[in-house]
């Protein structure tokens, strides 16, 4: 009987009949799993063209029936993509904020991170056009390769798979897109990177309640928005506003992170509130999934490249992380997924 690693090594020699590229390379090998002498196999092509499809899938059985002689499922599909979401991404998570600058890149980062900490695979999508900082956080500028017809390879750093609007100009330089240009191409951006099998899908939108962020929520099927504010009466205006436009578009709100809510002193644990005045209502029916302390080590971490839950530490900031991780995974959770 073959092994299954034999079999995945199979796809490093078939190519994707569109692109011209293997298909363990494309991510497109959904599932191999071997129950005694039962082998099935999935894999999604980026091709719709029926005939290509089925001398594909002629040539991967010949290929498998070679070093496996018990019985074989191989299922051949489409990688669609589109309003039901992307196949193969079980599940879509957008990180958004009313306001910049309030740590959504920051929640996002480490939000893949810890769902990958959890077991899951993850991919990291950095949709935030003005000021995309995902490449910074996770400490990797390399360029993603471009493939025939336009589609992209995601990079891979720390565990999670990524790509970047910031990775398509030099750093330091700003993207000169503009209005209606911009949805159209974020969501071309996010659609056409060949993600593979994914448990969660991150997305960092950009910041605001405009065309990018209501084309996203409208054209992609999303399992939950996790939205990022600080506690101030500017920022949580902004966030009512994202939140309205989140559910006219009946996009499951799984909460708010409040970020630099207190500030913990690491002499004697007292917390304190800089930036809260007064304490500030959650707006009907949302709930708070987390409130991050302003820690010296989260930002310092994000300018380092290493996520704070990637590093050594026993700060309550890194510990207010991964229980946001924790939340998000229990929240969507495949028994609260709609039928
Ligand atoms: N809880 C925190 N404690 C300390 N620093 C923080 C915290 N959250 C974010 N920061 C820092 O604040 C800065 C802005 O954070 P970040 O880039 O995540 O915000 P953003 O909302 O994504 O901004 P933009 O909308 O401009 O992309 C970064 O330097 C980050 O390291």
């Amino acid at each position: 009987m073959a092994q299954r690693a034999a079999i995945v090594a199979l796809f490093d020699q078939l190519q994707e009949p569109k692109l011209k590229w293997n298909i363990n390379t494309l991510n497109l090998l959904q599932e191999v799993t071997l129950h005694e002498q039962h082998l099935r196999v999935v894999v999604h092509l980026i091709t719709g063209d029926r005939q290509q499809r089925i001398a594909f899938e002629e040539q991967a059985r010949q290929a498998i029936q070679a070093i496996h002689t018990g019985s074989l499922e191989l299922i051949v599909a489409q990688a669609q993509v589109g309003t039901e979401g992307i196949q193969g991404v079980k599940r879509i998570i957008l990180v958004a904020s009313g306001k910049g600058g309030v740590g959504k890149s920051t929640v996002a980062v480490n939000l893949a991170v810890g769902l990958n900490l959890l077991g899951h695979k993850v991919g990291l999508m950095d949709a935030d056009i003005y000021g995309p900082s995902v490449p910074t956080m996770l400490g990797c500028h390399d360029k993603p390769q471009v493939l025939p017809h336009e589609y992209l390879l995601p990079l891979q750093r720390h565990g999670i798979r990524f790509i970047s609007t910031g990775s398509l100009v030099d750093p330091g330089k700003a993207l000169d897109w503009r209005g209606p240009l911009v949805s159209g191409t974020l969501l071309q951006f996010i659609t056409k990177t060949c993600w593979g099998e994914l448990d969660y899908l991150i997305i960092d939108m950009p910041p605001g309640t405009g065309d990018a962020q209501l084309t996203i929520a409208s054209k992609l099927k999303t399992h939950g928005v996790v939205l990022v504010t600080t506690p101030q009466e500017v920022a949580w205006g902004d966030v009512r506003r994202a939140i309205e436009l989140f559910q006219k578009q009946q996009a499951p709100i799984l909460g708010i992170v409040e970020n630099m809510n207190h500030q913990v002193c690491t002499a004697c644990g007292h917390q304190s509130h800089p930036l809260i005045h007064s304490q500030l209502p959650l707006p009907p029916g949302i709930v708070s999934l987390a409130q991050l302390p302003l820690a010296h080590e989260i930002s310092q971490a994000g300018d380092a490249g290493v996520p704070l839950l990637l590093q050594e530490s026993s700060s309550p900031a890194k510990a207010a992380l991964l229980a946001l991780a924790q939340r998000v995974a229990q929240c969507t959770a495949p028994t609260q997924e709609p039928a």
